[in-house]
């Protein structure tokens, strides 16, 4: 591939290059060699850095390049493309289309989205509330279970209490997946047939008994639902799908015969593994950044205020009121979006802007430098939420240079509903609560921890009851 980039060594190519923060060595090499750079992942085909948001748009809606680059010892069925995220061509259109159009009509629930969401916020609010202004030193445990329940009620027709062990247990297992990529991903990346030598020691003893474990707890909801539902008033989306099956007469179609009910619950696995963690993550952020900046959290309080006069809570309907709340959760995607999205694997040879691209090559869209570059931004460093407001602050300015759902094809199918769980969660905590930092710990530290994804290190806060 014709384009510049950093030297790479046989076998391992540049891995040794990204450790210990990936994003920040990508960041170095997109600044350095420019809007499209190439790389190398161990000894498979060569990656290409995307680092302007004009092409990322243009590429991502070319139809060779909406392949997904995937480690097959990390997809829930070991080597089989099925599902949502992993999968490709018809199987991947007939999924993702059925899919999108459940998420957006929601038409089978029996209460809307909106009043699912909302008992998960009241149960937080409970929480946070009986803590009676303590400091909190696990609020990323707490919004992710908050996030996991949110999802699986809205696929699977139940929600758990927040004390519930098997909640918990699901909940584990996702982080634990990303977690345990992180760790040994670069191994299992570089030399995969060592998993038939030292299994347990590059992590792929632990990333497949999670992935078993995962199926294990959606084949046993999924059961329960066959034997409890009546087709004529589906509960869920489990529910849809399985009425789904069971109208498809084409063989050829993904939700036909034997293998359809496997493609559920890759389906199902992968709702979760790409909404739980990524809509915790923004939110923990929203937290630390409200918890740093009180103006920030002053701005938001009175427009919440504005709206509901604090008599009521904030609902969906008051979202094209609330600009400056939408500015802010705005700027919390630019500033923790998943850094470099998720690979995308070019599908045949192709030729594209005068440079060639082989079949296979890895795809990867540089967001934490598309989000931090000054020439798009003039000061990305400060956490400034007027940028995405008109000047006279009444409504949203247009702009194509904040994509932490990317764009085109691939483009997040889950990214309305991440919105809207975002902003009531978000509204409806600050609108009791002063969010505070805890005055004996020291100061929480903005720079992400070492991980896969941006995730903060842990820290104190305080949910204070306001009185006002
Ligand atoms: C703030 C929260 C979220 C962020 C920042 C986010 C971001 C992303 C990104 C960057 C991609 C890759 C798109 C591509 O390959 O071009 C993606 C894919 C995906 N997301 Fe999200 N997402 C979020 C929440 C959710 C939620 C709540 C769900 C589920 C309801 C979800 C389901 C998915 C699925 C299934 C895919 C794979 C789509 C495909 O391959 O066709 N995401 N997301």
């Amino acid at each position: 591939i014709n384009l510049p980039g950093p030297w790479a060594l046989p076998y391992i190519g540049n891995l040794l290059d990204l450790q210990p923060r990936m994003y920040l060595t990508l960041d170095k090499w997109s600044k350095k060699y420019g809007p499209m750079c190439k790389f190398q992942l161990g000894a498979g085909p060569a990656s290409v850095l995307i680092a302007d948001p004009v092409i990322a748009k243009e590429m991502l809606s070319l139809d060779p390049f909406v392949g997904r680059g995937t480690v097959k010892e990390f997809t829930l069925f070991e080597g089989e493309n099925i599902g949502l995220i992993n999968s490709e061509g018809k199987i991947w259109e007939q999924q993702r289309r059925f899919t999108m159009r459940q998420l957006r009509d929601f038409g089978f629930a029996k209460s809307s989205m909106e009043s699912m969401i909302m008992e998960e916020v009241n149960e937080m609010t409970e929480r946070l509330l009986a803590f009676k202004g303590k400091p909190i030193d696990d609020i990323k445990n707490k919004l992710s279970l908050a996030m996991v329940n949110s999802l699986w009620s809205i696929v699977a027709g139940t929600r758990y209490s927040q004390d519930d062990p098997k909640l918990r247990d699901l909940a584990r297992q996702i982080n634990g997946a990303f977690d345990e990529a992180a760790k040994s991903g670069a191994l299992l990346v570089i030399a995969p047939w060592l998993k038939h030598i030292v299994p347990g020691l590059i992590g792929y003893n632990a990333i497949r008994r999670l992935m078993r474990g995962l199926v294990d707890f959606v084949s046993k909801t999924i059961k329960e639902h066959e034997d409890t539902m009546q087709e004529e008033s589906p509960r869920d989306f489990i529910d849809v799908y399985l009425n789904e099956i069971k109208r498809t007469t084409d063989g050829a179609s993904s939700f036909y015969g034997a293998d359809a009910e496997k493609q559920l619950i890759a389906v199902v696995a992968d709702l979760f593994q790409a909404g739980a963690d990524s809509m915790s993550s923004i939110l923990n952020w929203a937290v630390l950044y409200l918890l740093t900046l009180p103006e920030v959290q002053r701005k938001l309080q009175a427009e919440i205020k504005a709206v509901t006069g604090n008599s009521r809570p904030v609902s969906f309907s008051d979202k094209p009121k609330m600009p400056y709340t939408l500015a802010v959760i705005n700027e919390v995607l630019r500033k923790a979006a998943p850094p470099f999205g998720v690979p995308h694997r070019v599908l045949t040879d192709t030729e594209y802007r005068g440079i060639f691209f082989p079949k296979d090559t890895n795809i990867m869209i540089n967001l934490y430098y598309i989000h931090s570059d000054p020439k798009l931004w003039g000061d990305p460093e400060n956490f400034r939420p007027e940028r995405f407001l008109t000047s006279d602050e009444k409504a949203l300015e247009k702009t194509e240079n904040l994509n932490p759902f990317l764009i085109g094809r691939r483009q997040c199918p889950g990214e309305t509903l991440a919105k809207d769980t975002i902003f009531l969660f978000l509204t409806n905590l600050v609108q009791k609560f002063n969010i505070l930092a805890d005055p004996d710990s020291p100061e929480p530290d903005l720079e992400p921890a070492v991980s896969f994804l941006v995730q903060p290190k842990p820290y104190q806060v305080v949910f204070q009851e306001r009185k006002d």
